[in-house]
């Protein structure tokens, strides 16, 4: 696919008819039914929607982290709703980048390694891997935390440094699952600031979220109900990638 002046911009999701039911202990429950998506390069795209609605489950089919009953999925033109787990491991450490509300971060591994693993599990060489780690955790403005465990860490540091973990392989696309769904107010600011930052520079975001200022930040708001889109509004022009866009964040206020 090409890119640059005129070049329609390329759809990193596209889904076609996805479909996924859950089979628990109770009645089956239609969580996503039949949605169609398209997300393009560059776009910071927020789904919201009552509790229930599918929302996380839509965002799990798009990082491969459960599998679809039915419908076609391409990201970053590769037709991946037929992938293994095997074949979404590769991919997700390649292209797709994931933060969860809860960090997820490997409690007994520093916060250097947290950044470094995938970066090393990718194919990056130990120096390589090294460098990538320092310049996003300066630029997380968490210099000098390299060696802590994430449980010395404040919820909204260790969010940062799963930032850092998710980015540390330029994925093509980021996913976020309810990002400041347990931070306080300036935990949620600051999340909100990096990930306008990243978007800034071009970084394709999908994101879910309850707050609506989060999802106010985003270029697109997608209300979804009952495993459904409802409603899909663009809130303002794309902000265009500025390559040019850098420096350490200040997380003080
Ligand atoms: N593994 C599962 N087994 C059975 N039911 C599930 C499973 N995961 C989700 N569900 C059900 O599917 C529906 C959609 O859940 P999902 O978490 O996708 O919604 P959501 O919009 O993200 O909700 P919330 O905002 O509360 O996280 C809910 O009724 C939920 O209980």
């Amino acid at each position: 696919m090409t890119t640059g002046p005129g070049a329609p911009p390329e759809a990193i999701v596209r889904a076609e008819g996805l479909t996924k039911t859950h089979h628990g202990d109770r009645a089956p429950v239609h969580a996503v039914r039949g949605v169609d998506l398209t997300v393009r390069r560059g776009e910071f795209v927020a789904v919201t929607g009552p509790s229930g609605a599918g929302k996380s489950t839509l965002l799990h089919l798009v990082g491969g982290l459960e599998r679809p009953d039915a419908g076609r999925l391409w990201i970053d033109g590769e037709r991946v709703d037929g992938h293994g787990e095997a074949r979404w491991a590769v991919l997700r450490r390649r292209s797709v980048g994931i933060v969860f509300q809860f960090f997820n971060l490997v409690s007994h591994l520093t916060v250097a390694d947290n950044v470094e693993l995938p970066a090393l599990l990718a194919g990056a060489t130990p120096r390589a891997a090294r460098a990538s780690r320092a310049e996003l955790l300066a630029e997380l403005g968490l210099h000098g935390r390299e060696n802590a465990l994430p449980g010395a860490l404040s919820g909204g540091e260790q969010q940062r440094v799963a930032l850092a973990r998710a980015l540390v392989n330029q994925p093509a696309l980021l996913l976020a699952d309810e990002p400041a769904g347990s931070l306080d107010s300036k935990g949620t600011r600051d999340v909100l600031r990096l990930l306008a930052r990243f978007h800034a520079r071009g970084q394709t975001i999908l994101m879910v979220t309850h707050d609506a200022r989060m999802a106010s930040a985003a270029d697109r708001v997608i209300s979804f109900f009952d495993g459904r889109v409802a409603d899909d509004a663009v809130l303002g022009d794309p902000a265009p990638a500025r390559p040019g866009v850098s420096g350490v964040l200040d997380l003080k206020d």
